[in-house]
């Protein structure tokens, strides 16, 4: 049975003091500490941080609840049971998933059962702390404590009638946290054996699960076992709860790849079918995947994934060095995770080799910074000449500038978002990179690189200009290498400020930063430390510090696959017009789960049309 901290089972028992510091604290005004516990303190600021609206908490509908997952199956019969003992008593019983979401909720018929259903502590709504406040489900969630929120105590208005006592529920071989048991009252009721009552009931419910799981287990474990004698190689089990690993994972792969692997393997968990995929993994090795289910009896406990490596180009690359490429350490740029990592040895490389590149991605990736960056790494002072085709003003004199710039005295020449040039403009710039390009091996012309976003295919600029270019890169999104964040937080910041600047990143802000989907890439993280930087100076800035639109999103952050993910499905919807049953269909998804996929990934679209979907 989980122990209970003091401090957490002793409610102040001093009501109006406590109405009255609470009020202070969302008035901003001076908190009297002795009137308010430490772990409800820390709550409340941690609500405020999540921008939950104590007049209006954000009491959603989220789901209905899924009546057979494992936790609410074992939790069943200690439920049912704890129901008749308590049979006419104002005590309601609520299970929540471990996001708060209620997906059980007993009740005895009368006063209590009405005021819970007013403040939707029902089946399908959530009380995770981020959307309702300090409360006994989410707090409880959010701490990983048994906690006892009483009257005041509660963030919400409209849950200061009521008592709640929330143990948090955590799975007994993998300590997972799967969800909360909360016995809830009025508030005038006395609470103290609530709590009490809370754990050993989540306690038994944890007790039960471990009879089942251990059974469920057991067939997966013999399966993985089977798949690591036979197959060999890079092998994976996971089940609900369970992720098991072999040797050859471990070692041979680096902590980004098993991270997108494990995304992988969790997509296909609920398949009752075997399949195999193919994925390109953040270091650029191929990854050949086979799915098997394993059953016990006709029930699925989970499946083992065995994982091959193809031998592309970008595999063996990767594969001579160990797995993980080999950083090169540009001027002005930082960055190690590995995508980025192996796209700068590339166009070094390329560079050194005085080889023409096409540099591909979204806005802000960081395509002029890269080319810029490998010839000052090699030519400090060397000429460096930028000219953006995206704003050419008047083209003829534009024409007459690249020519010049083809025409001087080695250097590099970045031609910037040469996709934006109409077809006639196109073809004069063709003629001039053609007539360069007969020179391009002789050391002291210069070098070229372009700049274009990555959608291209059957255009003239494939078919004219890219053959100029023997080589492409594709720049990764910022949100497929958010591991570069914490390196690229503080460079951006002290380039900002300058090097007096004494401004860093809290981690609570770091997570939250991680969270976001960075549409605008390294460029809009610039934008917003600089807007962060406008307001504060020094010390550390938190998520209050950061501007509005950085505050919501994703709860989670998301692994690189769920990233590719949820690209292909915004690109999915945008191409259908917002018609999610069509977008499930070309991403080779059912309708049920592109709709949980959409709100998981906090998906929100803007149409061509305007519309949102
Ligand atoms: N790895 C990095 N390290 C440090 N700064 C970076 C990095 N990548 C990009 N930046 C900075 O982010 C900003 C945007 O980069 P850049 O202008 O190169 O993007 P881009 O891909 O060429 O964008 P666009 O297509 O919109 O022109 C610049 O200020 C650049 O210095």
């Amino acid at each position: 049975m989980t122990p209970l901290p003091r401090a957490r089972t002793a409610p102040t028992h001093r009501p109006l003091r406590l109405a009255v510091a609470r009020e202070a604290f969302l008035t901003a005004e001076p908190v009297d500490e002795m009137s308010v516990r430490a772990p409800i303190l820390t709550s409340w600021q941690r609500s405020r941080a999540f921008r939950v609206m104590a007049d209006r908490p954000d009491l959603r509908f989220v789901k209905e609840p899924n009546p057979n997952s494992p936790l609410m199956l074992c939790s069943e019969p200690i439920l049912k049971q704890l129901e008749d003992e308590l049979t006419d008593q104002p005590i309601s019983i609520v299970l929540t998933d471990a996001n708060g979401l209620v997906v059980d909720r007993r009740a005895p018929r009368g006063q209590l059962s009405r005021h819970l259903d007013h403040v939707n502590l029902a089946p399908g709504f959530s009380y995770a702390e981020n959307l309702v406040g300090t409360n006994g489900v989410g707090t409880a969630l959010e701490s990983g404590l048994p906690t006892l929120v009483s009257g005041h105590e509660h963030y919400a208005e409209n849950l200061e009638r009521l008592t709640c006592a929330g143990a948090p529920i955590h799975h007994p071989i993998s300590g997972a946290l799967l969800g909360a048991l909360d016995l809830t009252t009025w508030a005038k009721e006395p609470g103290s054996l609530l709590l009490t009552l809370a754990v050993t009931t989540a306690s038994s419910i944890e007790r039960n699960m471990l009879t089942q799981a251990s059974q469920d287990e057991l067939a997966l474990l013999r399966e993985y076992l089977n798949a690591c004698q036979h197959a060999g190689g890079v092998v994976l089990a996971i089940s609900d709860e369970l992720v098991m690993m072999n040797d050859q994972a471990r070692q041979n792969l680096n902590p980004t790849d098993q991270a997108a692997l494990l995304g992988r393997a969790a997509d296909a968990r609920g398949l009752g079918r075997p399949i195999t995929l193919v994925a390109e993994l953040p270091s650029g090795l191929m990854a050949r995947m086979h799915y098997q289910p394993a059953f016990l009896d006709d029930r699925l406990v989970g499946g083992v994934l065995r994982v091959q490596f193809s031998s592309s180009s970008a595999a063996v690359e990767s594969q001579t060095s160990t797995l993980v490429p080999m950083s090169v350490t540009l001027p002005g740029l930082v960055g190690s995770s590995p995508v980025w990592t192996r796209c700068v040895r590339s166009v070094d490389s390329w560079y050194r080799r005085r080889e023409w590149v096409a540099l591909e991605g979204e806005a802000g990736v960081g395509k002029t910074a890269l080319a810029r960056a490998v010839h000052q790494r090699q030519h400090p002072t060397g000429r460096v000449v930028v000219l953006d085709a995206g704003d050419p003003g008047e083209i003829e004199a534009w024409l007459d500038e690249v020519a010049e710039a083809l025409a001087g005295d080695g250097g590099a020449v970045i031609l910037q978002h040469v996709d934006r040039l109409d077809p006639a403009s196109l073809t004069g710039l063709v003629d001039l990179l053609a007539e360069a390009a007969a020179h391009a091996d002789q050391p002291d012309h210069p070098w070229v690189a372009i700049t274009m976003a990555t959608e291209r295919s059957g255009t003239e600029l494939e078919s004219q200009l890219l053959p100029h270019f023997p080589h492409s890169v594709q720049l990764p999104p910022l949100r497929h290498r958010l591991d570069d964040l914490p390196v690229l937080i503080p460079h951006l910041l002290h380039r900002i400020a300058g090097p007096q600047q004494s401004l860093t990143c809290s981690p609570e802000a770091m997570r939250q930063l991680m969270k976001l989907p960075w549409l605008g890439n390294v460029g809009e993280l610039r934008e917003v430390l600089q807007k962060v930087i406008r307001l504060r100076r020094s010390g550390s800035f938190t998520v209050e510090d950061l501007p509005a639109q950085c505050r919501s999103g994703s709860r989670r952050q998301l692994t690189p696959l769920e990233n590719l993910e949820r690209d292909a499905i915004v690109a999915s919807l945008i191409a259908n017009d917002g018609n999610k049953e069509r977008a499930a269909q070309e991403v080779g998804m059912s309708r049920a789960s592109i709709y949980r996929k959409i709100r998981d990934y906090g998906i929100h679209v803007q149409l061509p049309s305007g519309r949102h979907a």
